[in-house]
Parts: structure tokens; sequence; C-alpha cells
């Protein structure tokens, strides 16, 4: 499955801490995530990210745009709902998009815990169906275009 991380400043420390727990886990899924979350989670333990810009930078569209195409299957979101954050409109829109085409999204650790419980038990085969239908399969993107170019949206982006 293709399960994507994101983490508001004062949840990353939660959010590594999760993905430490669940580690073995997501070793066996398609990982993608906003910059500086993926940074960190990769920092702490062996997962392979592919990582998109940070968040206030485009990020939360960057992954908006893959839910559009139904190229993500699970969002865990640890939002920090104390902090106004200044790319709320992204964040609405992201979430907004989940909703739109059906997308389980975890909002806090509670929630993730029940859907990577579900992740585990193979819960979301199901999605395998939507992906059979499509021609494209995201986790064959390079983080490089095959000529060697540099690809304009890939890897870290820090703010
Ligand atoms: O701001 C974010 C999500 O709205 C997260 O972005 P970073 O992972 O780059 O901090």
């Amino acid at each position: 499955m293709n399960v994507a991380f994101v983490a508001h400043d004062r949840k990353k420390e939660e959010l590594v801490n999760f993905t430490i727990a669940y580690e073995k886990l997501f070793q066996g899924h398609h990982l993608y995530a906003t910059g500086t979350t993926g940074k960190k989670i990769m920092e702490a333990t062996s997962l392979s990210i592919f990582c998109f810009m940070s968040g206030p930078l485009g990020g939360d569209q960057q992954l908006g745009a893959m839910i559009a195409q139904n190229e993500l299957d699970l969002l865990i979101f640890f939002r920090d709902p104390l902090v106004a954050q200044p790319h709320e409109p992204d964040i609405n829109a992201l979430l907004r998009i989940c909703d739109v085409y059906g997308i389980p999204v975890a909002t806090n650790m509670a929630t993730a815990e029940l859907l990577v419980r579900a992740l585990q038990r193979g819960d979301f085969n199901w999605r395998e169906i939507v992906h059979n239908n499509r021609p494209i399969k995201l986790h064959n993107r390079k983080t490089k275009p095959a000529d060697g170019s540099a690809a304009p949206n890939a890897g870290v982006n820090m703010q």
C-alpha cells in the first residue's frame, strides 16, 4: 500500500515514535511524507520514504495530488490543533480531498493505531483493486528522471 506521513512541528516526535513502533509493518509498504516529517522519520528508523516539499512550501498539496489520482491508500497526519499554520488552506484541502476520494486518514495517534492494525490485518486489500485498474504505479516514481536531469519536485526540500 502507499502510505503517507505528515506531522506538524509539535507532533513530529509523536509520529516518529509511532513509526518506530510500527517500523516492521511499514517496511512492507511504499512510504511518502512531507519534507521535514519524512526526513525526521528516516533519521530515526530504517524506513525509506519519498519526501515531497515541506508542508508550508506545497507538500500538503503534492500529497493531495496523489490522492486525486487515487495513488494514496492511507494518510497519517498528526495535526496540531492548538497552533495556527500559515498554510491552513492547504491542510484543509488535503483533508477535504481524502473525503472526496474516501481515503482513510488518521489525524491523531488513537486513530492511527486503529488504521495501522487494520492495515496489518489486510483490511486495506480492497485498495489493490483500485491500483490494478490504474495504468501508472506511483511507487515506480524515480527521484530523478531517466535522462539524468534534475527532478523539479523530488527529494527532501526543507524550509
Ligand atoms: O506542515 C506540514 C503539514 O501541514 C508538515 O510539513 P513538514 O513535514 O515539512 O514539516
